[in-house]
């Protein structure tokens, strides 16, 4: 197939390329992250579908969507309150919900998985999705913390794989990350640029390694505050305001805990001391278990290392 096709605002040569453009969006998981992904999708222009487990869950994201776009809305259209009912209106109205991910991914050319942060399973949802979704459509995962190669040799299609490492909120959030492993080809490499960018964000490319670029100074720097705090050197409010008003940081590393959520903490440093038990910044901490274990997991649950009961 000769000639040049647009991909985005970009043209490429299809002689050399197969890249296709990217319009339906699956995203899988519709917690924090995914309904913030669906978000900031669909307010670019995609057809998205939101999947997880049941209706319910579903239900309550799509009202927590409403309302994070109602937020984008107040300050977009400050002047506009009937633009603003608009831009909600037609942003919900490209996004359909699912609880059946083979059956969600038929029309799809990128499925984004967002689901909880564990290998088997997202190694299980994508050996699934392999089977259903047809042969250009390219996967990516946003994992925080798990190489994308071991996710991604669930299927058959490692040059279609690659990972889209977004940032919470991803309203807010200007960056995405993106990953390629050595079997990605350049076309789903530039694709997944492209979509980034079209997502009106920032992307840089990294490796697949632990943490990509930005978990790998966060997760560390998070876990030497907690540190901090069982030796008793210092309490994690004066930590916060020390790093606020000192490192110029919009959040101090207890109030970005509770943000991102303490479970999702523990998963990550679990697994990188299991792979990495001799790197002293990779240990966990017995705070952050007790925390876990008490089913304080941060604003979601409305404690966490402070109290978000209203
Ligand atoms: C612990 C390490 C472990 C890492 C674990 C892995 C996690 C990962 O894999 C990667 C990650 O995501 S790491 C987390 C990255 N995120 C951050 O660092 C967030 C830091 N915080 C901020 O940037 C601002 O506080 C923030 C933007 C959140 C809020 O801004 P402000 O501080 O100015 O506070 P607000 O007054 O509440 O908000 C101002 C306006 O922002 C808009 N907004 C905020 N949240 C929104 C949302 N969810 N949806 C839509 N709009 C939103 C909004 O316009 C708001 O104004 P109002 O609506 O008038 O309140
Ligand atoms: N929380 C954060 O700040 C960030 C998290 N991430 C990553 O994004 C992913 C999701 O994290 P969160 O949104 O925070 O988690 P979450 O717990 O808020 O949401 C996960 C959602 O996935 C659903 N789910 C689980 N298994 C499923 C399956 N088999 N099929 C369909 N849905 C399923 C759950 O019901 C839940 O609604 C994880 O890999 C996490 O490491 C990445 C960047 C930031």
């Amino acid at each position: 197939m000769a000639g040049v096709f647009k991909v985005f605002n970009r043209s490429f040569s299809s002689s050399a390329s197969t890249m296709a453009q990217i319009k339906q969006v699956t995203v899988i998981g519709s917690g924090l992250m995914g309904a913030g992904i669906a978000q900031v999708a669909a307010s670019t222009g995609h057809n998205v579908v939101l999947v997880d487990q049941n209706q319910d869950i579903l239900d309550k994201s799509m009202g927590n969507l409403r309302k994070s776009l109602q937020r984008v809305a107040k300050k977009k259209y400050a002047d506009d309150a009937a633009g603003g009912e608009n831009f909600v209106k037609d942003v919900l109205g490209k996004i359909q919900t699912e609880t059946d991910s083979a059956k969600s991914v038929l029309k799809a050319d990128l499925v984004i998985e967002a689901i909880v942060e564990n290998l088997d399973v997202k190694r299980k949802l994508f050996k699934q999705l392999d089977q259903a979704a047809p042969q250009h459509t390219i996967f990516a995962s946003n994992t925080s913390s798990l190489p994308i190669s071991d996710i991604a040799t669930s299927t058959k299609r490692l040059d279609r794989f690659g990972g889209l490492h977004y940032f919470n909120p991803v309203p807010m959030m200007k960056l995405v990350e993106v990953i390629r492993i050595p079997d990605t080809s350049d076309d789903t490499f530039k694709s997944l640029v492209e979509f980034g960018k079209a997502n009106g964000k920032v992307t840089v490319e990294c490796k697949d390694t632990p943490g990509f670029i930005v978990n790998r100074l966060l997760v560390p720097y998070m876990m030497e505050s907690v540190r901090l705090v069982e030796r008793g050197d210092a309490s994690p409010r004066d930590i916060d305001t020390a790093m606020k008003l000192g490192a110029g940081y919009p959040m101090g590393p207890f109030e970005l805990a509770d943000y991102v959520g303490l479970d999702t903490v523990k998963f990550i440093i679990d697994g990188w001391c299991e792979k990495y038990p001799d790197n002293p910044l990779f240990q966990p901490s017995a705070m952050v278990n007790k925390l876990v274990s008490e089913g304080k997991l941060g604003m979601k649950t409305g404690e966490g290392f402070y109290s978000h009961k209203k």
